[in-house]
């Protein structure tokens, strides 16, 4: 079975967030993912980790103002500067929590714009080489543009060709099977095909973005394959419960009976 991180941001919104983490724990759960920690102070989310027993496994860089629904900043050729500060504001949690995985958000641009392209990957290896230091990977992960219209990184094939170019050890795809089925299909032998540069995974049902039952997506079948592959990194339950979080927990359930 993979080791499946709970997402804090979407699951368990039934309590406070720092409550969130001892209700994973409850659950069943040994590590969680979050989109964004920075609501509370480090030290906060690293006592939950720590009193729980919980790894954290990824979460998000900075993604710019969030109340003007901005999504990241690495694509925005005039938003080097608060990429930078950013990353530092990123590191000290990650240092605190003992986090290795960054997730950095591209933006909202035009993916053909050369100023675009030339800002995101400036903002990409800078990002990474700062991580890198620290044994930390920085993801790149492709967004679907129906969730996120006008998102810069839109594309696997994008994400996989500039990891190729800029060569980089730490910086990996973040692999999200319900993003890659939107965009692409073809999810299994895109699994096998771009594991050797995936560094973190996630899952949901397509369409609904729900527990990851039924739908589009043999979610048996792929935790399975993943298993076959050798994956052993973790993989991010982004999902919204259909009904309440603990309800939703069946397929988990069901998965760990196959421990
Ligand atoms: O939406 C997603 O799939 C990302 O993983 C994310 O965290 C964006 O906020
Ligand atoms: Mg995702």
């Amino acid at each position: 079975m993979p080791i499946f991180a709970a997402n804090l941001t979407l699951m368990f919104n039934e309590w406070s967030f720092l409550d969130r983490f001892d209700a994973a724990a409850d659950a069943g759960f040994r590590a969680v993912e979050l989109q964004f920690p920075y609501d509370h102070a480090p030290d906060a989310v690293a006592a939950r980790l720590e009193r729980n027993g919980l790894t954290l496994a990824l979460f998000n860089m900075p993604p710019g103002d969030r109340t003007a629904a901005e999504r990241g900043l690495a694509a925005l050729p005039d938003r080097f500067d608060e990429v930078r500060t950013g990353v530092d504001t990123a590191l000290r949690y990650a240092e605190a929590t003992g986090c290795r995985r960054l997730h950095l958000m591209s933006g909202l641009a035009d993916a053909a714009d050369p100023a675009a392209q030339a800002a995101y990957r400036r903002a990409v290896a800078y990002a990474a080489s700062a991580l890198g230091g620290r044994g930390i990977d920085l993801l790149l992960e492709p967004i679907n543009g129906r969730d996120v219209p006008g998102y810069f990184l839109n594309s696997f094939t994008a994400a996989e060709r500039l990891i190729a170019d800029l060569g980089l050890s730490n910086l990996k795809l973040q692999f999200d099977l319900y993003h890659r089925q939107i965009l692409h299909g073809d999810v299994a032998m895109a699994l096998r095909r771009l594991l050797p540069v995936t560094g973190h995974v996630q899952i949901a049902s397509v369409p609904s973005r729900h527990e990851p039952v039924g739908e589009e997506l043999n979610y048996p079948f792929l935790f399975a394959e993943l298993d076959r592959l050798g994956y052993r990194g973790f993989v991010g339950c982004e999902y919204r419960p259909r009904a309440g979080t603990l309800d939703g927990l069946g397929w988990f359930a069901s998965q760990r009976k196959t421990e």
